[in-house]
C-alpha cells in the first residue's frame, strides 16, 4: 500500500520493492490491489480475542494480512522510514511495544473517559508512539486505526469513519512524530461520535 525507505529487504522480489507475497504479484499496483481486498475481507469477519496486549496486536495484524504476506503478526526484521522519518530499530521493536501496551494496560485501556477531549488526548498519544514504532513491515496504518476503534468503543464513542480525511490524517500522524500531537488529537476529535 504505501512505499518505505528500507535497506535491503529479502521480504521483496529481488531487484524490486514489491514484497514477495502469496499470490505472487510482481507489479506493486497489483499488489496494493490485493492486500487491500484481502484486508477488507477480513475486516468484515470478527477479530481475534485478546487482552489488547502487544501479542493481541500481532494477532490483529495475521488476521488483516494473513492471506496476502507469510510474515503476517511477527515484527518487522528490517530498518525502515518513511517520509525522511526513521522507525524504531527492529532490535528495540518488542521491547518498546512491550511498554507501551503495559502502559495502555496501565491506563485500563482509556477505560471509561467521559471527556472526549481527554480521550482524544490519550490516544493520540498512543497512536503516535505505536507509529514511532512501526513494529510491521506493511500494514501499520491500518492496525493503527483498528486500535484506535477499539480504544473509541472501550470508553463508549464511536469512529465516524466518513470523518476520516486521509491527508489530513496523514499529516497529523507525520506531526505526531516530532512528538506534537495536537493535530492528531484533533484528527480524532474530529472523527468521534
Ligand atoms: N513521513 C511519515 N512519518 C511518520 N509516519 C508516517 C509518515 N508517512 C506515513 N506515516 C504513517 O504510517 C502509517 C502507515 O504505515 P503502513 O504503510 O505500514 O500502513 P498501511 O496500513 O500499509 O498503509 P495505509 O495506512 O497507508 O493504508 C500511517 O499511520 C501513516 O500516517
Amino acid at each position: 500500500m504505501s512505499r518505505y525507505n528500507a535497506t535491503d529487504d529479502p521480504l521483496c522480489y529481488p531487484g524490486t520493492q514489491v514484497l514477495i507475497n502469496k499470490a505472487g504479484l510482481r507489479h506493486q499496483d497489483e499488489l496494493d490491489q490485493f492486500e487491500q481486498l484481502m484486508y477488507l475481507t477480513r475486516a468484515e469477519e470478527p477479530l481475534p480475542g485478546g487482552s489488547l496486549d502487544y501479542k493481541h496486536y500481532k494477532l490483529i495484524h495475521h488476521h488483516f494480512f494473513q492471506d496476502v504476506y507469510d510474515w503476517a503478526g511477527q515484527p518487522r526484521q528490517i530498518r525502515t522510514g518513511k517520509g525522511g522519518n526513521w522507525f524504531c530499530y527492529p532490535e528495540y521493536i518488542d521491547g518498546e511495544m512491550t511498554r507501551i501496551f503495559g502502559q495502555l494496560a496501565n491506563e485500563d485501556h482509556l477505560v471509561g473517559f467521559s471527556d472526549p477531549k481527554h480521550f482524544a488526548e490519550r490516544a493520540a498519544y498512543y497512536i503516535a508512539e505505536i507509529n514511532a514504532i512501526h513494529p510491521f513491515r506493511e500494514g501499520n496504518g491500518r492496525c493503527q486505526l483498528t486500535l484506535l476503534d477499539i480504544l473509541l468503543n472501550n470508553s463508549g464513542f464511536t469512529m465516524n469513519e466518513d470523518q476520516i480525511v486521509p491527508d489530513i490524517f496523514i499529516q497529523a500522524m507525520i506531526t505526531s512524530f516530532r512528538g506534537e500531537n495536537r493535530r492528531l488529537e484533533q484528527a480524532i476529535l474530529d472523527l468521534m461520535s
